[in-house]
């Protein structure tokens, strides 16, 4: 509701913290591209699957150096900065845990992370090798060895790896040392469709010719080890190029060239070594190899190996049993032998991997003087498949133990804040795994113990184990036995529960090389190889012969924790958002389930047991203060304001620090309900006058309008008016001239023909007068005459 439309940087800066919050948040910024947030000092980076080099680029790494957590975009360099400033500040260690499931970015994170402590702590390069340089270039040495393409990473890590970053008193990297978990050894002789093995072997075929040729090899496809999968290409991915640049980072790593060709010569011995197929032998259950080319691959082996071909056979296909009266050799079966055989490879292949670990160790060099470390810790995540086997166990066993490390971390973490603001608190309930771990590595009793148990009895099988393990924990709330099975068995962890398959754990705990095989090897030609066969020490032989895969893990497991718990930790949850490996797509139940398994929601709700919503005294005010306005007229100091408010809230439980308001799981909501209100009525109060006013205003320019419009009406009438008046004045004007006109003009006719009528008459008149004075005048001169 309050979430700004492209998310926030900080989960904690969610006033609701719950799974859908969280979950959209996320996605939001996913979309945007922002593949980093914090959940308070947690990171969480969702992969992209998709090159993103702005975010990497040299000047980002100028950019973080030295800034304040949470001042710029969330990002592991800003992880990697705090744990160097804490480290050169305080003096103290620190640790990088960075989890997430297969193909969630652990390891580009760590690279990430490593590639800043190298910036931060860097040297300017001298001549040779730094020791930064040897760190970095160690990734594709162990990469090319202990990754593997899977069905969920194309690049899977096959082992775990804690990388010890040493440095001086300047602050600069100084010595490295790297420890590496459980390499899946199965992987060497047994591969799923469309999975491949470890890189190396289609690294050297794909090697310059006279290399393949020195070694025998042929295409992939040709090797059992590697044709059980039809998947030999990577997308994307040229083998060969890789091959050069693996020799390269060897060079540098400090690998002699001598050693680099002897790693090499094994790889393809151990190739060779999975083609020797067996056939019945003429004795009983006796095997011999199948046919010429097994022969060849044997010949081939041993040459490789420099050890003499007949004792190789020997070794794979007869054991030496001593009874208290004799030594017998006894034959193998086909099958058994190449069981044997697989055994060789696997243990060969463990050894070489553990040889170039110690060998980069030396190499790179540690400091004895150095007071502080950066630890990464780079390790596989809760797993939980259809079929869960040994190595789903261990790892998820480190799981428990990781987890029980960060519970105990966030927990404390959240009681320091408290005490820090001094506020009354009591014991926040978490729930703790220690009953898991218990059931798996109590001494005696727990699953570890009675496997090792079950492992030291020949007589031993899956079943007794199993029935041994439902006997003992019959009652153990974590420990279920399925109902239609009778070997398989439920572990409740702390991420789910997750049924285990016991039929493969006897043989997968046991660490233990034939005497023939270390017989044969460790009197190799090849100093290398008899290197990786050292001879065992007297008493170790005889007395501790046993050593199990499950017990020596967890005495390492142990010994992480305890650097781990001499370090301030930081965590990196790396999420995957997808398994179709694609950018852009964003499963919300696979995520959900990831940041469950991951503790991100565990940590969310430890902090929800306790005060989850904390504020610094201005934002509350500045946020809440309108509940209770005479708090902030009253002039008060933020403190007592915040009181103020709270008690006209009437909120229960909730306290107040030196700096800050810690609220409740809830009143956080409570509050914005009552501010939602509060809003609401003001909003509606505004929304009516406003309403009003608009009314009016419009009512107004109407009326105005209407009145102009009239005046113009009246104008245009009157204009109108008077002009039909003035035509008819004019025309009563016209109709007068007109008239007067006619009438003059007929009058003057008039008086024209009176007058002439006149002057007629009166010519007459005056003629008549005239003749008769005429007339009077002629008569009196007439008269005078007469
Ligand atoms: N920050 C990133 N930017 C770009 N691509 C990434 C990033 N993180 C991971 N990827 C991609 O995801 C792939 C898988 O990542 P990565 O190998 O680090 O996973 P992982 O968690 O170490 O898996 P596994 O446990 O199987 O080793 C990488 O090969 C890379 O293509």
């Amino acid at each position: 509701m309050e979430a700004p439309a492209c998310g926030v940087d900080d989960m904690t800066k969610l006033s609701y913290l719950h799974e859908p919050g969280v979950l959209e948040n996320l996605r939001i910024r996913y979309e945007l591209n922002e593949i980093y947030t914090y959940t308070g000092n947690i990171l969480i980076a969702i992969n992209p699957f998709q090159k993103l080099p702005h975010l990497y680029h040299g000047h980002m790494m100028q950019q973080y150096k030295g800034a304040p957590f949470g001042e710029l975009s969330p990002h592991v360099f800003a992880v990697a900065d705090v744990a160097y400033r804490a480290m050169i500040n305080g003096g103290k260690s620190n640790s990088i845990l960075v989890s997430g499931e297969s193909g969630a970015g652990k390891t580009e994170t760590t690279k990430m992370l490593m590639q800043y402590l190298a910036f931060l702590g860097g040297r300017v390069a001298t001549e040779g090798r730094t020791v930064e340089q040897q760190v970095l270039e160690s990734n594709p040495v162990l990469e090319a060895f202990g990754n593997a393409k899977t069905v969920r990473n194309n690049n899977s890590s096959r082992f775990g790896k804690f990388v010890e970053i040493q440095f001086d008193k300047h602050g600069r990297i100084s010595g490295a040392a790297i420890r590496t978990y459980l390499l899946e050894r199965s992987r060497v002789c047994q591969v799923n469709d469309p999975e491949r093995n470890y890189h190396c072997f289609y690294l050297l075929c794909s090697a310059p010719q006279e290399e393949v040729e020195k070694y025998k090899l042929e295409h992939p496809k040709t090797f059992h080890y590697l044709n059980q999968s039809k998947c030999f290409d990577l997308v994307g991915v040229n083998d060969g190029k890789e091959y050069l640049a693996t020799r390269r980072a060897m060079d540098i790593v400090g690998i002699s060239e001598k050693d680099q060709e002897a790693i090499f010569r094994v790889v393809a011995a151990i190739l060779h070594l999975g083609n020797i197929d067996f056939t019945k032998g003429k004795e009983v259950d006796s095997s011999i190899p199948k046919d010429d080319k097994a022969k060849f691959h044997l010949k081939t082996t041993a040459d490789l190996l420099m050890c003499d071909a007949v004792a190789l056979e020997d070794a794979l296909c007869k054991r030496v049993m001593i009874t208290p009266e004799e030594v017998i050799k006894r034959s193998l079966d086909p099958q058994s032998a190449s069981i044997s055989r697989d055994g060789l490879a696997k243990t060969i292949y463990s050894r070489l991997f553990d040889w170039l670990v110690d060998k980069i160790n030396n190499s790179i060099g540690q400091d004895p003087n150095s007071k502080s470390l950066i630890g990464v810790l780079d390790i596989y995540g809760f797993e939980s498949f259809k079929a869960n086997s040994f190595e789903q166990f261990c790892i998820n066993f480190t799981n428990e133990k990781l987890q029980q490390h960060f519970n105990q971390h966030v927990f404390k973490m959240e009681q320091e804040e408290y005490t820090k603001e001094e506020i009354d608190w009591s014991y926040i309930e978490f729930v703790d795994n220690q009953d898991v771990l218990d059931l798996i590595e109590k001494k005696p009793g727990g699953i570890i113990a009675l496997l090792d148990e079950a492992c030291m009895f020949p007589k031993s099988t899956h079943e007794t184990f199993a029935n041994k393990l439902y006997q003992t924990f019959k009652i153990h709330k974590r420990f279920i036995k399925p109902k239609l099975s009778r070997t398989d068995f439920t572990i409740a962890h702390y991420a789910g529960e997750v049924l285990y398959q016991s039929d493969q754990f006897l043989d997968k705990n046991k660490d233990y090389v034939v005497p023939e095989h270390q017989d044969l090897l460790g009197t190799s030609k090849c100093p290398f190889v008899a290197g990786l066969f050292p001879p065992l020490p007297e008493e170790s032989s005889k007395s501790s012969k046993f050593s199990s895969i499950g017990s020596r893990f967890k005495l390492q497991l142990q010994q992480l924790m305890e650097t781990l718990n001499s370090t301030e930790p930081h965590y990196i949850r790396c999420v995957k958002p997808n398994n179709l490996l694609k950018p852009a797509v964003f499963e919300n139940v696979n995520i959900m389930q990831q940041l469950r398994c991951g503790g991100v929601l565990e940590a969310i709700r430890i902090s929800m047991a306790g005060y989850p919503t904390r504020r610094a005294f201005f934002e509350f005010i500045n946020r809440f203060g309108l509940l209770a306005p005479e708090a902030l007229e009253g002039n008060y100091d933020e403190k007592t304001a915040c009181k103020k408010i709270l008690q006209k809230m009437g909120l229960k439980g909730c306290q107040i620090g030196k700096t800050k308001v810690f609220l409740r799981a809830g009143q956080m909501a409570e509050l914005d309900a009552r501010r939602a209100e509060v809003l609401s009525i003001a909003a509606k109060t505004i929304q009516r006058r406003i309403r009003t006013h608009n009314a009016r205003k419009r009512f107004l320019a109407m009326q105005k309008a209407s009145m102009r419009m009239q005046s113009l009406w009246r104008r245009k009438l009157a204009f109108k008016l008077y002009a039909h008046l003035r035509k008819e004045a004019a025309a009563i004007k016209i109709q007068k001239n007109s008239r007067r006109h006619q009438a003059r003009t007929s009058y003057k006719k008039l008086r024209v023909a009176v007058l002439v009528l006149q002057t007629g008459l009166r010519v007459m008149a005056a003629r008549n007068e005239f003749r008769y004075k005429k007339q009077h005048k002629a008569a009196t001169i007439i008269q005078v005459f007469l």
